[in-house]
């Protein structure tokens, strides 16, 4: 199993268990407005630490993004498995194409 699969079954099983056990838990409970909230956070440290150019910076905050993404889907009860097959899904067609076949205003 890939890290970021285990990583989504741990987020998943901490639904419902108690916040002082957790920081998933405690974030979940707070709602999925403010676990969206937190990946934008997260989401800006990692943008910053990519301007600036630091490596090991954007490893520990890509770590953080990836890990708040996951408690966002799971916040909204969407499996890591639907955002997969949906990559699936684009696998093999361009960017490029998708947008000149993308109807028109
Ligand atoms: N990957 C992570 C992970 N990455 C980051 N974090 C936590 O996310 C929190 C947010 O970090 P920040 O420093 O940005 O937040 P903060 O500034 O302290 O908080 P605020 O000021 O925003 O309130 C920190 O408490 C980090 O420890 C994580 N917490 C948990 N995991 C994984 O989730 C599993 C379950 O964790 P628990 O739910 O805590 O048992 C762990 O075993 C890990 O595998």
């Amino acid at each position: 199993m890939h890290q970021i699969d285990r990583l989504f079954a741990t987020i998943d099983a901490r639904k419902g268990a108690d916040p002082a056990s957790s920081w998933t838990a405690k974030l979940l409970a707070k709602g999925p407005e403010k676990c969206a909230e937190k990946f934008g956070e997260e989401a800006i440290e990692a943008i910053i630490e990519a301007v600036r150019g630091d490596r090991d910076s954007l490893i520990a905050e890509g770590a953080d993004v990836l890990f708040h993404f996951c408690v966002m889907l799971a916040a909204r009860d969407v499996s890591l498995d639907e955002v997969m097959a949906e990559l699936a899904r684009r696998d093999g067609t361009s960017g490029l194409t998708e947008k000149a076949n993308r109807p028109g205003p």
